[in-house]
């Protein structure tokens, strides 16, 4: 499919928020798009939105996400050796779409999930700016030039989901829930912003989460929340897939869930910032009148920190680190955190303390504890593998190797 461009100026910038009702917008500056034919094989058009397809010559039979991008980002993929590579899939699927009660619909595991088991690999639909550029005059207030915004950008979305997208696609994406009815997003934008997931990455040298993109896919989408979520969502730029990984053991036939929002919050902060999505979390964390304090208690007490322990003294104080490990891990695993970073930080904290008591077998334990969740991240540390088996020389050659035990020895 081809590439069409439409130029820009600076976009404004369009926080989520079911509450704000449709503004009129005086008439005249709703300037009609043009959207420009170019060919697939060129980069983007300078300072112009790039409507295209990737992969860009994809086959009939292949996924493919209509993408709304600015500058820059197409190059991004084109500068991509070997891309698009393969999708991972499991050989056969391990989820269902069903009815998730008053949720609406949700996903389901079909059989036992172990931590780490790849769930599924999906290519998105859209890949979409979540705002876009516009111009409008110095008598605008606020709440208008907000409009204008959102008129522009469901007049450019809407050009990629009417009219590039493949009907069968379209019909997926139409079917998606919206909860922006209410709040002047048009009827694409409204569902590009209840079921987008954040993609970064594509953007060299923008960090403002506002300017990154917004992804929506057919059965990624699907996934309900949770604060306690059972799966992960990774995206992989090399496949153009988000992958979506089990973070604990998942039994058949309970639903999947991911976590719209950061979990170490409090249960009003959580429920504040899923405000957009316009719905009250009733999940067991958001029931239980305790989990804020151990949530809490958490983020009080930080990951458990290996220099401080590594220059403390005395054999009594050697078990303090891992006691502090088990302590933490025992309030993740009631509270559903084992997809935070602070979960990893855990499991590393006790790989590395293992390791400086010239413990091979038990830095072992927590390196494959580690892998289970990390073997599909790019920051994977490269050689974590090596520490699998106990018989490894990986584990003398690591720098931090007895680094307690001769301390403690040696008293220095
Ligand atoms: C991304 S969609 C998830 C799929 C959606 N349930 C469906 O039927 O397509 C987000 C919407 O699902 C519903 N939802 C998601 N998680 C929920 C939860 N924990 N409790 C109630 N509703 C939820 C809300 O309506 C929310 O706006």
């Amino acid at each position: 499919m081809s590439s069409v461009a439409t130029s820009l100026a600076e976009p404004e910038k369009l926080r989520p928020s079911i509450r704000k009702p449709h503004v009129e917008v005086p008439a005249g500056y709703d300037k009609p798009c043009e959207f420009i034919e170019r060919d697939s094989r060129l980069g983007s058009a300078p300072n112009s939105l790039t409507f295209t397809t990737v992969p860009f010559n994809a086959s009939d039979d292949e996924p493919v996400t209509e993408c709304v991008f600015f500058a820059g980002s197409k190059e991004v993929l084109m500068d991509l050796p070997g891309f698009p590579g393969p999708m991972m899939n499991p050989t056969t699927p391990v989820f269902r779409l069903a009815e998730a009660r008053d949720k609406g619909f949700g996903l389901f595991s079909t059989r036992d999930l172990k931590a780490g088991q790849l769930i599924l690999s999906e290519r998105p639909l859209l890949v979409s700016a979540r705002g876009i550029p516009v111009c409008a005059p110095p008598s605008f207030i606020l709440a208008q030039r907000r409009q204008h915004t959102l008129n522009q950008l469901e007049k450019a979305v809407s050009f990629s989901v009417n009219h590039r997208m493949r009907v069968k696609d379209r019909d997926g994406f139409m079917a998606l829930k919206n909860s922006h009815l209410h709040d002047g997003s048009g009827p694409v934008v409204g569902i590009m912003r209840t079921n987008g997931l954040s993609l970064e990455g594509l953007r060299p040298g923008v960090t403002d989460d506002l300017k990154s993109y917004n992804a929506v896919c057919e059965n990624i989408s699907r996934f309900n929340h949770s604060c306690s979520p059972n799966v992960d969502v990774r995206f992989d730029i090399q496949s153009f897939c988000y992958q979506v990984f089990a973070v604990r053991d998942i039994a058949a036939g309970a639903e999947l869930t991911y976590s719209y929002v950061p979990i170490d919050r409090s249960t009003a902060q959580r429920n504040e910032s899923l405000e957009p999505y316009d719905f009250v979390c009733t999940c067991t964390a958001c029931q239980d009148p305790e989990s804020d304090a151990r949530r809490a208690s958490l983020i009080d007490a930080g990951p458990p920190d290996v220099i401080k322990w590594l220059s403390s003294r005395g054999p009594e104080s050697s078990n303090s680190l891992f006691d502090e490990c088990s302590r933490q891990i025992k309030l993740m695993k009631r509270e559903g955190m084992e997809s935070t970073f602070r979960y990893l930080h855990v499991l590393a904290a006790g790989f590395e303390g293992c390791i400086a008591l010239g413990d091979a077998s038990g830095a072992s334990g927590w390196a494959a504890k580690l892998w289970d969740l990390l073997w599909h991240w790019d920051h994977l540390p490269r050689n974590l593998y090596l520490f699998l088996d106990p018989a490894s020389p990986a584990h003398r050659q690591h720098p931090l190797w007895r680094k307690r035990v001769d301390r403690d020895r040696t008293g220095s």
